[in-house]
């Protein structure tokens, strides 16, 4: 089953196209790396896949998610955890009361908190445990939002989500705002993410492109400049021309690095 079936699709604002003959094909199971400079277009692209942004008509596409042409954003939401910085923003600015277990657990009506009129059962309120320890934040079940770090609620964002066990995530520029130590942390709880459900992880940093990504697309241009399998795309001369620079990529250990740039 594809998560994601697109063809020709073209995306414009007001009149300035964004995005150009997009096609794009991720298979369940596959886990994939949406590489782009600033202002490439990656965040249109999940737009795009949250129904938040719909293509052109005037071109004749195909826009499939998991096969299906149209969703409900609720059904949609149960499908596939799409994770950005603006729910988190969100969060932190009109949800900060709110404990990690609230959080969690608000994923079932999908709002800002839980309120007295919503009813849980006991199955998800062991889920909503159950998914505090997965992502192994279970010691900060009771801390409210404003006492948390970006880590702790960004954990806690995927948390709401993953109650669902969708079977694939989005993950917009996960790290941001994240230290060494809490982006390390942050990524092998991806890759623990990874066995449950596939991973499209969007990113500039070629660092956070970890073991289990097996494709690769990258955006310039407005369209999709390369896709295919990691070891075939991911390269000094690929990188080069998306960021405009001379790179030098390396690979050590499966773990990749810029050497040098210019
Ligand atoms: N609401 C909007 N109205 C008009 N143009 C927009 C709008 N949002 C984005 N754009 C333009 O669309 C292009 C792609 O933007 P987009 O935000 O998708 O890029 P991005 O790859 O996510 O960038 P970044 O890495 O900086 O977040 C840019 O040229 C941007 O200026």
């Amino acid at each position: 089953m594809k998560i994601i079936d697109f063809n020709n699709i073209y995306v414009s604002y007001e009149v300035n196209p964004v995005l150009e003959n997009i096609n794009l094909e991720i298979e369940e199971g596959q886990h994939w790396a949406i590489l782009g400079s600033n202002g490439s277009g990656k965040s249109t692209l999940i737009k795009l896949l949250s129904n938040d942004l719909y293509p052109n008509t005037k071109y004749k596409f195909k826009k499939l998610i998991f096969g299906k042409e149209r969703w409900s954003i609720f059904d949609l939401k149960k499908n596939l955890g799409i994770i950005t910085n603006d729910l988190h923003n969100y969060f932190e600015k009109h949800g900060n009361f709110l404990t990690a277990y609230e959080v969690v657990l608000s994923g079932y009506y999908s709002s800002i908190g839980v309120f007295k009129h919503q009813d849980f059962t006991k199955t998800q309120h062991k889920k909503a445990l159950e998914v505090l320890e997965f992502l192994e934040i279970s010691h900060i079940k009771d801390k409210k939002v404003h006492q948390m770090s970006t880590g702790q609620l960004r954990r806690c964002i995927i948390g709401r989500a993953l109650i669902h066990e969708p079977k694939a995530f989005i993950l917009d520029e996960p790290t941001v705002g994240l230290d060494i130590k809490a982006q390390n942390s942050f990524l092998q709880i991806i890759r623990k993410l990874s066995s449950k459900a596939s991973i499209i992880l969007v990113t500039h940093h070629i660092e956070e492109i970890f073991s289990e990504i097996s494709h690769i697309a990258m955006l310039y241009n407005k369209t999709i400049f390369k896709q295919g399998e990691k070891k075939e795309i991911l390269n000094s001369d690929n990188l080069s021309k998306i960021f405009e620079s001379k790179i030098i990529l390396e690979e050590e250990n499966q773990r990749y690095y810029i050497k040098s740039i210019e």
